[in-house]
């Protein structure tokens, strides 16, 4: 794999990960690979309908597991701890983004974040200051009591990854982020990925865009359950 850029310890370490699902038909929705994610890199994963991309984003998420090779998220070997473990790793350390927002239509923008701290002991007070310093990281300080029908699209994404940032994960995994969004909407959820990138998160995002899969510093292709690598777009001296 070429690692012509700098990018911190391994967030992500895929050692000949691969997932076949048994049929019949076997379907190889994941090719063993290798794939290394470091701590601070923002990667997009592009592929056509089918190819495996929702397949390697519920391997990375940890929400399936792999049938081969070994996964280590943060130098943690995932198929050597508990299912509950695993829940608990994939609360603690991912923060999910979907296209379609999945936020609680009758909670305002701030519940909607406080909710993902739910199980954190933290006390209430708490939840809320760091509920809204993430919403006001997202530019929604003037809507935090809005609730999502009173939003545009735009900023119920803006509240979904505040709620995933909230509880200060080490990788944040988006799925379609601007799938439902226009293209100038698009345009201002990708920046405010690219500002959370700068100011030091791992993202991966996946998407069927070549435009949006353009914006990442590198690019995972996949094709048919084949995973290969593209030339990085930034390469640092
Ligand atoms: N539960 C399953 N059992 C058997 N085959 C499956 C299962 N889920 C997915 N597949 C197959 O695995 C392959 C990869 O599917 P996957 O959903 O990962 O593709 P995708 O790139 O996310 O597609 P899309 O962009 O349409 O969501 C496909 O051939 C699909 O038919």
């Amino acid at each position: 794999m070429t690692r012509a850029f700098q990018v911190g310890e391994p967030v992500v370490d895929f050692n000949a990960v691969g997932l076949t699902y048994p049929g019949p038909p076997t379907v190889a929705a994941l090719q063993p690979c290798d794939l290394r994610i470091g701590q601070g890199e923002f990667v997009t994963v592009v592929g056509p309908s089918g190819s495996g991309k929702s397949t390697l984003l519920n391997i990375v998420g940890l929400l399936d597991a792999p049938t081969h090779g070994t996964y280590l998220l943060d130098g943690i070997d995932t198929g050597a701890v508990s299912e509950a473990n695993r829940a608990a790793l994939r609360s603690e350390r991912i923060g999910f983004v979907f296209q379609s927002f999945h936020l609680l239509t009758h909670r305002s923008a701030l519940e909607n974040v406080e909710l993902a701290m739910l199980y954190q002991r933290l006390p209430r007070r708490e939840r809320r200051v760091r509920a809204e310093t993430v919403l006001r990281r997202v530019g929604l300080a003037h809507r935090l009591h809005s609730l999502p029908t009173q939003l545009s699209g735009g900023e119920r994404q803006r509240v979904a990854i505040a709620r995933a940032l909230v509880a200060d994960p080490s990788l944040l995994l988006c799925d379609e982020p601007t799938g439902n969004l226009d293209s100038r909407t698009a345009s201002s959820v990708l920046d405010l990925l690219h500002g959370l990138h700068q100011d030091g998160m791992t993202i991966v995002v996946i998407t069927h865009d070549a435009h949006v899969a353009a914006q990442g510093q590198r690019t995972v292709t996949i094709h048919d359950g084949l995973l290969t690598e593209q030339i990085p777009h930034q390469v640092i001296a």
